[in-house]
């Protein structure tokens, strides 16, 4: 059969009829091996100036003929590949631009991508459009063929750097090759990933390299290797990578290396600093930044959207009936998690606190500290050690601080950043990057702060520094206690009394946590003032569980026959309590027992059963104070008898979604009939069925119709439910343990 009649009927690549590798080593050879494992049916061949190495290629199965020149393969395949040392590519695409006759496109496998374009286009005057520069990360200390391994590229990155004048049709099929090894597949400009390598990767070989030679070099050097173990055995395994090559990636990248090691020297120094003066802070500051850094960016970079092929995000089965029963605790609130942080760290002394929220939100806060050179040990099981720097001991982050999804992180920070000696830039994921800023933006402005705003009064925000602030008498526009407790915190950078009232009572953690801490903030009626100037003392804070997290379960037990469940040590701060109050009114029977009162706040646990629900006008008076729990209190009304009827709730539609609209959509999938206003909704209980629902990223509306599959005559398919994580980590589990059936997969699974 022709090898035409093979390339039409082959399934995989079916538009290359032929490969050709040049160069058998672990990168070509691993190629072949994935793309043979793959079930690529065309025929392969090598190139390698050492006939051993095609010899075995051949033996091993990996080419169907193989020898020392391009030039005798050349007509045979429509794609070739180079996995040769990074200063041989030149010479050989010289040649490939003199031989090529048939439309072969090309990719290589360099690791460093502006040398190899300067030289390609100083040697043919140009980087031909059907080269696509490529670099497959997925390096490894052996070489040869013989290591090849058909799993190297599986979940590993390939970046290409396509030039403008790329063919497209070119990168498509480099593309389609390595997704075929099983490789996610992205894009970067060529000096962007010579950057991002120099300091990824070339940087830390380097070091690997002096760092075992100069020990290699000393004359206790076989104590050194005899009693070496964890650390410096891996340095000693990065030390055994091929020298030639990464000889020839250091001329290649010179100036990106040599910008990242003096990066590098800086921090050394800072460190011999304080190693020198025992400066025990510094260094904690320094390693428990370093030490949770890999753990933090994985998580949120995995919300960004450039790595979204490979976030596959979350879908929740959540399986039609299932029983609430049990006693559970759920995690620490999230406004205070976040004001213990922010206190803790722009106190004097040091501060403990124990039930500290593990989601994105509140260790979106807490790195951002990090950020700033604050010493922060944890978290661990809910406990982090806070080592405060004092109000005006933060220092300027080297970069935009990201803040994920969390509008009370960003809101809060431009308060606390709007005094500060430093400019400083808030960011955000898409979520957070729509919600309005002007709010906050606005009334600092009045103080004195200097703030820029993206489109809109949206995210990004820069907050410059070194400006006076002075107090202001604000009235809120709206009920929002993160633009309170922001116009608080920056009160206490301003000269004078910073004067705040708010048209409806709303969540006053900040104030009770400023007292805790020995900052005074006094309450007149509607005003809550702040004198500028004291300063905060650490502390103890013991962090209740959310009641925003225990409402999916107060309404979950409410909904469910024969259900009866105790939720352990929940915060009952009067400005938090709306949802009870609310249920209560439509029938719900909720105890409250063990009544307490931790760190300026009370807790009790809570004890609810099940009963029959009916509609209500819920009390505008009560909206601020149930505002975080409206979705799931729309599956209480689903679930109750008659209309209940929502007003005077704009705030909804400026949250992570416009949490009517997302509502409304959902419960129209279940047929549950209701009836949009710009302010609120009118839902009318009823049967309702299972399908297919949007949560929009927003973990409460995931949370809310994974509750309402109790009640539902199918199951119930929640979309795009990763941001649960930046409240309620571990919502599954707990789900689970009480009864109902929520399993969360990973997309397309
Ligand atoms: O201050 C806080 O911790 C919060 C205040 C509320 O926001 P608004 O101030 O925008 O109402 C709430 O929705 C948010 O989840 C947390
Ligand atoms: C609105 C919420 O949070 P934030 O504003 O902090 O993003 C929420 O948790 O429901």
């Amino acid at each position: 059969m022709s090898e035409q009649g093979i390339s039409k009927r082959q399934a995989v690549l079916p538009e290359e009829s032929g490969i050709l590798v040049i160069g058998l080593g672990l990168i070509g050879g691993s190629l072949l091996a994935a793309l043979r494992e793959a079930g690529y049916k065309g025929r392969c061949y090598g190139v390698d100036l050492n006939p051993n190495e095609v010899a075995l290629g051949r033996r091993m199965g990996l080419i169907d003929d193989g020898g020392a020149d391009p030039a005798a393969f050349l007509s045979r395949v429509s794609l070739i590949v180079l996995a040769i040392p990074v200063m041989a590519i030149a010479p050989v695409m010289a040649q490939l631009s003199r031989l090529r006759r048939h439309g072969q496109i090309v990719t290589d496998v360099g690791s460093t991508k502006s040398a190899i374009r300067d030289q390609i286009r100083a040697g043919i005057g140009q980087v031909p459009s059907w080269l696509v520069l490529g670099h497959p990360i997925a390096g490894a200390e052996k070489s040869g063929v013989e290591a090849a391994n058909p799993m190297l590229y599986q979940h590993h990155r390939v970046i290409l750097t396509p030039e403008a004048d790329t063919d497209p049709g070119a990168l498509r099929r480099i593309e389609h090759l390595w997704r075929v090894c099983g490789a996610h597949v992205e894009q970067l400009t060529v000096e962007r990933h010579d950057e991002v390598l120099a300091r990824t990767s070339h940087l830390p070989h380097l070091l690997a390299f002096s760092l075992v030679d100069t020990l290699a070099r000393q004359d206790d050097r076989l104590d050194i290797f005899r009693y070496a173990a964890g650390g410096f055995r891996d340095f000693t395994r990065i030390a055994g990578s091929d020298p030639v090559m990464w000889r020839d990636i250091y001329l290649a990248n010179r100036e990106a290396v040599l910008e990242a090691l003096a990066e590098f020297e800086t921090g050394v120094s800072e460190l011999r600093t304080a190693v020198a003066g025992s400066d025990g802070d510094a260094m904690l500051g320094i390693f428990s930044r370093a030490s949770h850094a890999r753990h933090y960016f994985d998580r949120l970079l995995s919300q960004k959207s450039y790595q979204a092929m490979e976030t596959r995000n979350v879908v929740y089965r959540a399986g039609a009936g299932g029983q609430v029963r049990g006693n559970i605790r759920v995690p620490g609130d999230k406004s205070m998690s976040h004001r213990s942080i922010m206190l803790g760290a722009l106190a004097e002394g040091v501060t403990t606190v124990e039930g500290f929220l593990e989601g994105e939100d509140s260790l979106a806060t807490l790195q951002a500290f990090r950020e700033m050179g604050v010493a922060i040990e944890g978290p661990q099981a809910g406990r982090v050690v806070i080592h405060g720097v004092g109000l005006h001991g933060l220092k300027q982050p080297k970069g935009a601080l990201y803040l994920g999804n969390s509008g009370t992180s960003m809101r809060l920070f431009a308060g606390l950043m709007a005094g500060q000696t430093f400019d400083v830039t808030l960011t955000g994921d898409e979520s957070l990057n729509r919600r309005p800023m002007g709010r906050v933006a606005d009334p600092l402005r009045l103080m004195g702060a200097v703030i820029d705003t993206g489109e809109g009064g949206r995210p990004p925000l820069t907050i410059r520094g070194e400006q006076r602030l002075a107090g202001i008498d604000y009235d809120l526009p709206m009920a929002s206690a993160q633009v309170k407790s922001c116009l608080l915190l920056a009160g206490m950078y301003a000269t004078g009394d910073t004067r705040v009232r708010e048209p409806a009572p709303t969540r006053d953690h900040t104030e009770r946590m400023l007292t805790a801490f020995g900052y005074p903030v006094a309450r007149h009626n509607d005003v809550a003032h702040i004198a500028g100037g004291g300063s905060l003392r650490g502390g103890f804070i013991d962090v209740p569980a959310d009641i925003s997290s225990a409402a999916f379960f107060l309404v979950a037990a409410s909904i469910t026959p024969g259900a009866d469940l105790t939720l352990e040590h929940v915060g009952i701060n009067p400005t938090r309590v709306g949802v009870i109050n609310i249920l209560r009114e439509m029938g719900a029977s909720i105890e409250l027992l063990n009544e307490r009162e931790v760190s300026g706040e009370p807790v009790a646990d809570l004890r609810v059963r099940h009963a029959e629900l009916h509609g209500i006008d819920i009390p505008v008076d009560q909206v601020p104070l149930a505002i975080d729990e409206f979705p799931v209190l729309f599956i209480a009304a689903a679930n109750a008898r008659g209309t209940t009827r929502l007003r005077d709730a704009m705030e909804l539609r400026v949250k992570e979604s416009d949490r009517i609209k997302a509502m409304a959509d959902g419960l129209d999938v279940l047929g549950v009939v209701n009836t949009v206003v710009e302010d609120g909704i009118d839902i009318v209980g009823g049967r309702y069925q299972g399908g297919e629902v949007e949560s929009l990223g927003d973990h409460r509306i995931a949370m809310a119709f994974a509750v309402a599959a109790l009640r539902a005559e199918g199951d119930i398919t929640i979309r795009d439910c990763a941001n649960v994580a930046t409240s309620f980590p571990n919502f599954p589990a707990l789900a689970h343990e009480v009864g109902m059936q929520v399993e969360a997969v990973a997309e397309g699974a």
